[in-house]
């Protein structure tokens, strides 16, 4: 991906990002109805890049690391009963050093996919500070979703998912593992958040409120029971 590129100094950053992005909105004009934006968050190589990749291309992106320079985004179109939903998803650079790029982008998203590495546990550690930081810069009624990823590395995991889980309830926020090289839930992420915020933007009165955990564990069911999902 076009993002990944060796450090550049903090000009360069921005002048690339901004190609990228120019380069992004020209290819971009599939029909939708909706759009809102989606921003992953989380340290340095817990596989932001690579979620989006899986969601957006179905493919795996492995071989050697190379971190996010600044920030970029994807678009991908999904439906949601019967109406077009254009996610603009942000994939932010995990490295310290461009925080204050970051920062400038938080307010205007609409959903934020925050994801640790089970095989890592400072990844999960931090996990506060970014909320902490998410509730300093991000709108106050933003979607959040704590995501786990790298569930296919069995052999090297360090955190539970009861403990992501525990985590997550503290803070009222849904939770599931992914992994970006299997594919495991990470369209059901997407999907979720595509959901809540249309279900939001769309609410009439007299409907029930779209719950966002419920629907997950009966598409989580679903894909067991059939092997339909993922
Ligand atoms: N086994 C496994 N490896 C993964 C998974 N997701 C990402 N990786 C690997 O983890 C490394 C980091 O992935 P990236 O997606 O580049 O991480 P990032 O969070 O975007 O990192 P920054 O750009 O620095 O913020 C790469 O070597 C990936 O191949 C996964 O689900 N399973």
């Amino acid at each position: 991906m076009s993002t990944k590129k060796a450090p550049m100094s903090d000009n360069e950053v921005k002048n690339g990002t901004s190609r990228n992005m120019l380069e992004r909105c020209a290819s971009v004009n599939e029909y939708f109805d909706i759009s809102f934006k989606v921003m992953l968050l989380g340290d340095s190589a817990v596989g932001k890049t690579c979620v989006l990749v899986r969601f957006k291309d179905g493919a795996f992106l492995g071989g050697n690391f190379i971190a996010t320079v600044g920030i970029d985004f994807r678009n991908k179109v999904v439906t949601v009963d019967n109406m077009k939903v254009k996610l603009q998803i942000w994939d932010t650079a995990g490295q310290e050093r461009f925080r204050s790029v970051t920062h400038a982008y938080y307010r205007d998203a609409q959903a934020l996919l925050l994801l640790y590495d089970i095989t890592r546990k400072s990844s999960f550690d931090n996990i506060r500070a970014w909320l902490t930081e998410i509730h300093e810069y991000a709108q106050k009624d933003v979607v959040i979703m704590l995501l786990g990823n790298k569930s296919d590395m069995a052999a090297e995991r360090v955190i539970k998912p009861e403990e992501g889980q525990k985590l997550a309830k503290e803070y009222g926020v849904p939770f599931m593992e992914t992994s970006a090289k299997t594919g495991v839930n990470v369209e059901l992420a997407f999907l979720a958040i595509a959901r809540q915020l249309k279900h939001r933007a769309a609410e009439q009165p007299h409907e029930p409120k779209f719950q966002i955990h419920d629907y997950i564990e009966s598409q989580k069911q679903k894909s067991n029971c059939c092997g339909a999902l993922m």
